[in-house]
């Protein structure tokens, strides 16, 4: 079975952070393996507390997976401060970590700022070692310092993220009003992958689930554009099959909970 790390935060009401990306890796049948940098206190209506994990114990996470496991994609999401971005770059390189996802995660659906402002140049470094980076339309503006409305200032902003090093960038399009159209700029070639806007408040974990999706197919063995275009079609299903729960947003649903709830129709893998 091939083994995929996620290096991120906890979302205690378990839509998105750790629990999202176990659960994406979980049904799509690879072995999912955790390095938490931080603790969210947060519910469908928002982010109550964090606590950050501590950069020496972030490291003795990767250690104690790398010098045990072989590891065969790694997605990076919520990393908090610039202290452990810098121990996760580090410590990736040292074990020459293969097939990096980043998600570049900033601020949560509700508002919460989940990465320190003066973390952004460290965020950055990360990125470039990444073989994908998936900003969001905000991330990618605070990534480049552009203002993006079109599909023309999304290819321009991955051009820009590129120049950082990364081997691909898929800018997201799910904060548009009208469109769920992602872009993938990956070879010096641009891929449009076209998405219809799905009616539906319950989005928490979209961008934890695609990454931990795209990083789940690399390990598999697909190229990067194979991943992005499969991973697309998971995070349309989950959307599809997401759900209320509690009193504000509620979550994809994965899958593996289609399968729970007795559904039978449980998309490609
Ligand atoms: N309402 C929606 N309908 C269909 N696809 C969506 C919707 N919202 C987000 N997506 C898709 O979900 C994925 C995650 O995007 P996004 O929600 O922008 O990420 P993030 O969680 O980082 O903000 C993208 O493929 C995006 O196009
Ligand atoms: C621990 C953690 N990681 C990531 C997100 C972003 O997810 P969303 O944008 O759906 O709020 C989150 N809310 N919590």
């Amino acid at each position: 079975m091939k083994k995929v790390l996620t290096i991120a935060g906890s979302d205690s009401c378990g839509g998105a952070g750790i629990q999202a990306d176990i659960k994406t890796m979980d049904a799509l049948g690879v072995y999912g393996m955790s390095v938490i940098c931080a603790v969210t206190a947060q519910n469908t209506m928002g982010v109550e507390d964090v606590q950050d994990m501590t950069p020496d114990i972030v490291r003795a996470q990767i250690d104690a997976i790398f010098t045990d496991i072989e590891v065969d994609a790694v997605k990076i999401g919520m990393v908090s401060s610039p202290e452990i971005i810098r121990v996760i770059k580090e410590r990736l390189i040292f074990y020459k970590a293969k097939k990096i996802v980043v998600d570049p995660v900033m601020v949560s659906k509700s508002g919460y700022h989940l990465l320190k402002k003066k973390a952004i140049d460290e965020l950055k470094g990360l990125i470039s070692i990444a073989d994908i980076v998936t900003p969001n339309i905000p991330e990618a503006e605070v990534l480049t310092g552009l203002n993006i409305i079109t599909e023309e200032d999304m290819k321009n902003a991955a051009k820009n993220i590129i120049k950082m090093g990364v081997k691909s960038v898929l800018i997201k399009g799910g904060h548009r009003c009208n469109d769920a159209t992602d872009i993938l700029l990956y070879k010096e070639n641009f891929l449009v992958i076209p998405g219809k806007k799905i009616d539906t408040e319950n989005t928490h974990g979209t961008g934890c689930t695609l990454s931990s999706s795209i990083a789940s197919q690399l390990a598999k063995g697909f190229s990067i554009k194979e991943s992005v275009i499969l991973s697309k079609k998971y995070i349309t299903k989950a959307i599809e099959n997401s759900f209320a729960l509690g009193k504000g947003v509620g979550p994809v649903g994965h899958l593996i909970d289609l399968y729970k709830r007795g559904g039978t129709d449980y998309g490609e893998n």
